[in-house]
C-alpha cells in the first residue's frame, strides 16, 4: 500500500556529482543545498566526508546556515574488511561531519562481496552490523543503503535479506533498497519489495534507483506504490553513468498523480526554477525535452494539437504546466494550421481570426519558407515581422543600396582581416560607412549599425548574443544552403531571427536585418502601448 507521505532524499550533491561533466565547487554545493532547502526537500545528501577535503569542508560550512526544513546527510560505506569499525577512518569521518543524518551503504550481492570487497559472505554480514552499531549511538538518524539490493535478491534472495537483517540489528532506521546498476524492471522491484516487507513488516523502506534502463523514475514510483516512504534521487536525473532517478519527474508524479504529499503545492511551482538553477550553477545546458520542467515539455507544434489545446488544454497536456512552474508554448512551423497562426498572432498582440485570409496567406508562406530551409520556432521575431508584412503593416526603417565585404589573409599564420562597406538610405538620406570586424559577419554587422545608429540611437543598446549556422541537408558540399539563427538582446527583451541562403553572408544579412527591424518595431510598439496608457 502506498505510504501517507513520502520523504524526498536528494543526492545531487553526492551521486549527482558522480556524473560525467557535472561538477560543483564548495560554494556551488552550498548554494544548491540552500535552494533545495527552500524548495522543501526533506534530506540533502551533501557528499562523502571520507572522500575529499571539499566534501569535508561542505559539512562544516553548511553548519553556518540555519536550514528551514531540510536535514543534511553525510554518506559513506561500511568499514573496510581489513579494519574494525572503531578504527575505520571513513566511519570516523562520518561522525565528524556532525550531520543530523548519516547514510551508509553496504553490499547485498554475493558477487560484490566476493569480487569487489574480496571477503567472505559471513564477514560482510559482520561488517554491516558492526558499522551501523558503531555509528548508531553517535548519530541521530541512521539510514542504510543496500547497494545492488535487487541484483543481489535475484542471485541469492536469502543472503540479500540476511544483509538487511544485519543492518536492522545494527540500528538502521530505514532500509533503502538500491537498483545500483539500473537494470531492473518495475515488476521485479515490486516482487522483491514484497519479500522485504514480509520479512521486515515494521521497518520503513526507501528506494534508490539508477537510470541505466531508462526506468529509474518508474522503478521509484513502483516502490512507492508498494509502500516505500523514502525516495532518493537527483535534480534533473544527473548521476553515475546514465544518472539517478529524476526528482523533477518523481515529485510531480507523487504530488499530482498519486496524491501523496511530499511538497507543498506552492513549493511545487518552484520546481522548474530550481531545476534550471542547478543546471546553471553546474554550467550544464538544460535538456529542453525533459518531462515536466523542460522548455518543450508543454510546447505544441502540430496544427491539430494547437487547435485542440486552444479549445481544451487537457487534450494534449497531462498536467497544468503552471503546477510545476512551467508554461504552455505554441510553436510555428510547417506543421501548423490556421489556429496556430491565429494563436501566435494573438500572442504578439495582432488580432486576426483563423478564418481571415491573412492567416491562410501567412500559413502558406511559412510552409513554403520552411520548405526552403527557414525555421521559425527559434525565430519568433522573424515570424512576427512576416505577419506584419502579410497584413501590410510593415514599416521599412531603411533600404539597402549595397554592401561589400572583403576578407583578406596576409600570411599563413596571421588572422584574416575582415572589412565591410555599406550604403543605406534612411528616409531621403543616404549613408555610406565602413567597419572592420572579427570575421566577415561581424564586419557587416558593425558597418550596418554604424550607418543606422545616427538615425536610430536605440540600436546602441542592442547586442547579438548568439549566432548559429546550420548547413542544411543536401549533397552540395560547400555550395549547400545554410540557415543562420541569431539571438539579440537589448537589456530587457531577447528575440530570435532567421535567414537562409547558399551564401552564408546573405543568410546572416537576412537575420541581422530582421533583428534590427524587430528592435525598431518593438520600440514603436512599446511607444504605442504607452500612448494607450499601458504601464
Ligand atoms: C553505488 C555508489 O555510488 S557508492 C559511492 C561511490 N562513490 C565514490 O566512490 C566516490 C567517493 N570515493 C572515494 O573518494 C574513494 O573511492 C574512497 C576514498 C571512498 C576510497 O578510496 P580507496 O581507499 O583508494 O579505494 P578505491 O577507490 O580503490 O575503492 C576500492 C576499495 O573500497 C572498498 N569498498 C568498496 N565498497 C565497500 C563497502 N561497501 N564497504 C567497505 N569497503 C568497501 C573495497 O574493498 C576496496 O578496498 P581495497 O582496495 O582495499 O580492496
Ligand atoms: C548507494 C548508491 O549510490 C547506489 O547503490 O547506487
Amino acid at each position: 500500500m502506498p505510504p501517507s507521505q513520502v520523504f524526498l532524499y536528494d543526492t545531487t550533491l553526492r551521486d549527482g556529482t558522480q556524473a560525467e561533466d557535472f561538477n560543483l565547487s564548495l560554494t556551488d554545493k552550498i548554494r544548491v543545498a540552500l535552494k533545495l532547502d527552500d524548495l522543501g526537500i526533506h534530506y540533502i545528501e551533501g557528499g562523502w566526508p571520507g572522500s575529499n577535503p571539499k566534501d569535508e569542508e561542505f559539512f562544516s560550512e553548511i553548519r553556518n546556515y540555519a536550514l528551514k526544513r531540510a536535514k543534511i546527510a553525510a554518506f559513506g560505506s561500511t568499514h573496510h574488511p581489513s579494519k574494525r569499525a572503531e578504527h575505520d577512518p571513513n566511519l570516523h569521518a562520518l561522525v565528524e561531519a556532525k550531520t543530523p543524518v548519516v547514510t551508509i551503504f553496504g553490499k547485498s550481492w554475493t558477487v560484490h562481496v566476493k569480487e569487489a570487497l574480496r571477503t567472505t559472505l559471513e564477514k560482510n554480514l559482520e561488517i554491516i552490523r558492526d558499522s551501523l552499531a558503531f555509528l548508531r549511538p553517535q548519530v541521530s538518524t541512521l539510514f542504510y543503503d543496500a547497494e545492488h539490493f535487487f541484483d543481489g535478491f535475484r542471485e541469492d534472495s536469502e543472503y540479500a535479506l540476511a544483509t538487511l537483517e544485519k543492518a536492522v540489528e545494527g540500528g538502521a532506521e530505514c532500509l533503502v533498497l538500491c537498483d545500483t546498476n539500473g537494470g531492473n524492471l518495475p515488476s521485479f522491484i515490486q516482487e522483491a519489495i514484497k519479500a522485504v516487507q514480509e520479512r521486515f513488516p515494521n521497518v520503513p523502506l526507501g528506494i534508490h534507483a539508477h537510470n541505466d534502463s531508462d526506468l529509474a523514475v518508474a522503478n521509484s514510483l513502483a516502490a512507492v506504490e508498494m509502500g516505500a516512504s523514502q525516495v532518493q534521487g537527483t535534480f534533473n536525473g544527473v548521476g553515475e553513468r546514465c544518472g539517478n532517478a529524476n526528482l523533477c519527474s518523481i515529485i510531480p508524479a507523487l504530488c499530482v498523480k498519486m496524491n501523496i504529499p511530499c511538497l507543498d503545492p506552492e513549493d511545487l511551482r518552484k520546481l522548474r526554477q530550481v531545476s534550471r538553477f542547478i543546471l546553471e550553477i553546474a554550467n550544464v545546458p538544460p535538456n529542453r525535452y525533459q518531462p515536466y520542467v523542460g522548455r518543450s515539455a508543454f510546447a505544441h507544434k502540430g496544427g491539430v494539437h494547437i487547435s485542440a489545446v486552444e479549445r481544451h488544454p487537457s487534450t494534449y497536456e497531462h498536467i497544468d504546466p503552471a503546477l510545476v512552474g512551467n508554461k504552455r508554448r505554441f510553436l510555428i512551423s510547417d506543421l501548423s494550421g490556421r489556429a496556430g497562426v491565429q494563436r501566435k498572432a494573438m500572442e504578439f498582440g495582432i488580432p486576426i481570426s483563423s478564418k481571415d485570409p491573412v492567416a491562410l496567406e501567412v500559413l502558406n508562406q511559412i510552409k513554403e519558407l520552411e520548405h526552403q530551409g527557414y525555421q521559425f520556432e527559434a525565430a519568433e521575431a522573424s515570424f512576427e515581422l512576416l505577419i506584419n508584412r502579410a497584413m501590410g503593416r510593415f514599416k521599412k526603417y531603411f533600404e539597402l543600396i549595397g554592401y561589400r565585404v572583403v576578407d583578406q589573409k596576409f600570411s599563413e599564420d596571421g588572422d584574416p582581416v575582415s572589412e565591410a562597406t555599406i550604403r543605406v538610405r534612411v528616409g531621403g538620406q543616404e549613408e555610406h560607412t565602413a567597419a572592420l570586424g572579427r570575421g566577415p559577419v561581424n564586419a557587416l554587422d558593425n558597418a550596418l549599425r554604424k550607418a543606422l545608429e545616427k538615425f536610430y540611437p536605440e540600436l546602441k543598446g542592442m547586442v547579438l548574443t548568439d549566432y548559429r549556422v546550420r548547413v542544411l541537408p543536401g549533397k552540395e558540399g560547400t555550395a549547400s544552403k545554410v540557415r543562420v539563427l541569431i539571438e539579440s538582446h537589448d537589456g530587457k527583451e531577447r528575440w530570435g531571427t532567421v535567414g537562409v541562403s547558399h551564401d552564408i553572408l546573405e543568410a546572416s544579412w537576412q537575420a541581422l536585418v530582421d533583428s534590427i527591424n524587430y528592435k525598431m518595431y518593438m520600440a514603436e510598439k512599446n511607444q504605442e502601448k504607452k500612448g494607450c496608457g499601458e504601464k
